[in-house]
């Protein structure tokens, strides 16, 4: 290594409908270069910026899918930093299965293993494999790190952990994983930074993206989440349903005769916001349709949420604060607005003024829960598991 290279760590994040990769120095939080790859598909968008927020030319490339953004991705950051070192790559990886508490270094008997969850989270874990096979291949030699959705939900209290099947289904791995745990993690980090009174009591964390979720914690731990075994329960989606009574499923085997794969793709990829508005996905889309059918599918999102958000507050026997995290929960304040509209009698409020302006407090001076906007980072907690390891 010579002095004036850049030594760095790369961090990739492959969510359903985005790819956000950060390069991060050795020490310190803030990235040399973000990017994000968005509405992955026949609409992809490709943004990357450096340290001072600047843009950084994105070269003409392939977004039609996740593989394609990643290549595109990585030219054009070579492009702009040709004398970059990497200390590790990072990666989020969706599922790592009942084991994995903490990130841990790639082996090959670790991405065998892992390969066998990529059908309980076909939207992810897929991508998030061949995010480490291409690092490999574009980066011989340079540890890769996995960093789990899954590791922060791992000390869920039993109940919370469990469905109520025969106990031998949980001995196989049929049990509540719950997902998003990078956000969690971070959000938690920086809630006991800007406000350990809020962070060592009942927090729930709403993280909105195109999937979304809740998560309850206590000091800091998660106690439950809104997903389960799979990314599919809890809130609706961009084009996952969520809560489903499972006789549903049954119905749509024996009468509609539909197969596994079918119902898997209904369930991924045709329902929750897509499937009820008949038109996107993507809630900016949605808020400016102004057809009947995006309405009732931003009633359902909203409504849906507030249940659980009733029900999270239950598993904790009570709540202090609530956190909007997440595409739709940073940047959407007419849902934001929505969800406390309707949440009063358990002290839930957001100001109109605050709330427009995504300040980070929301809620009126003197609320019985405070409600707030954070912006989550999975990248930094990626990044800072990747240093530690190398
Ligand atoms: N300004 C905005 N207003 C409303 N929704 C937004 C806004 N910006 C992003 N979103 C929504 O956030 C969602 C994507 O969230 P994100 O967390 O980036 O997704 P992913 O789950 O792929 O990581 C999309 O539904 C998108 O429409
Ligand atoms: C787990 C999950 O649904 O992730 P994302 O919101 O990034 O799609
Ligand atoms: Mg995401």
């Amino acid at each position: 290594m010579t002095a004036d290279r850049t030594r760095a760590v790369l961090t990739l994040n492959a969510g359903s409908s985005s790819l956000k990769v950060g390069l991060f120095p050795m020490q310190g939080d803030a990235a040399l270069a973000t990017g994000l790859a968005d509405r992955i598909g026949p609409d992809g968008t490709l943004t990357l910026k450096d340290a001072t927020g600047a843009a950084i030319p994105a070269l003409a490339g392939d977004l039609s899918n996740h593989e394609a953004a990643l290549a595109t991705i990585l030219a054009s950051l070579a492009a702009r930093f040709p004398d970059l070192d990497l200390a590790a790559v990072g990666h989020r990886v969706v599922h790592g299965g009942p084991d994995h508490a903490a990130p841990a270094r790639v082996t090959p008997a670790l991405l065998e293993e892992l390969a066998r969850y990529a059908p309980f989270a076909p939207l992810h874990q897929p991508h998030n494999l061949s995010g480490i096979r291409a690092a490999m291949a574009a980066f011989p030699g340079v540890p890769q790190v996995a960093c789990f959705d899954t590791a922060f939900h791992r000390g869920h209290p039993w109940v919370n952990d469990t469905y109520a099947l025969p106990r031998r289904f949980h001995d196989k791995g049929v049990r509540r994983y719950g997902f998003h745990g990078l956000s969690y993690d971070y959000i938690a980090g920086e809630l006991a930074r800007i406000s350990p009174g809020l962070a060592a009591g009942r927090v729930v964390v709403a993280h909105l993206g195109n999937g979304a979720s809740i998560c309850g914690m206590m000091g800091g731990r998660s106690i439950a989440s809104t997903m389960g075994f799979s990314p599919l329960d809890g809130l609706a989606m961009g084009t996952r349903p969520g809560q489903i009574d499972p006789g549903v499923l049954l119905y749509l085997m024996d009468q509609e005769g539909m197969s596994a794969g079918q119902i898997s793709d209904l369930l991924y990829r045709q329902s929750g916001l897509l499937g009820l508005s008949g038109l996107s996905n993507d809630m900016r889309r949605l808020e400016a349709a102004g057809t009947d059918a995006a309405a009732e599918a931003i009633a359902y999102f909203v409504a849906r949420l507030q249940r659980e958000l009733g029900s999270m507050a239950a598993a904790l026997g009570g709540i202090d604060a609530l956190v909007f995290t997440g595409g739709i929960g940073e940047n959407s304040a007419p849902i934001r607005a929505r969800v406390c509209e309707g949440m009063g009698w358990m002290g839930i409020a957001a100001d109109a003024a605050c709330n427009a302006a995504h300040a980070r407090m929301i809620s009126p001076e003197g609320a019985a829960v405070a409600v707030l906007v954070m912006p989550t980072n999975e990248e930094l907690v990626i990044a800072r598991a990747a240093r530690a390891l190398v």
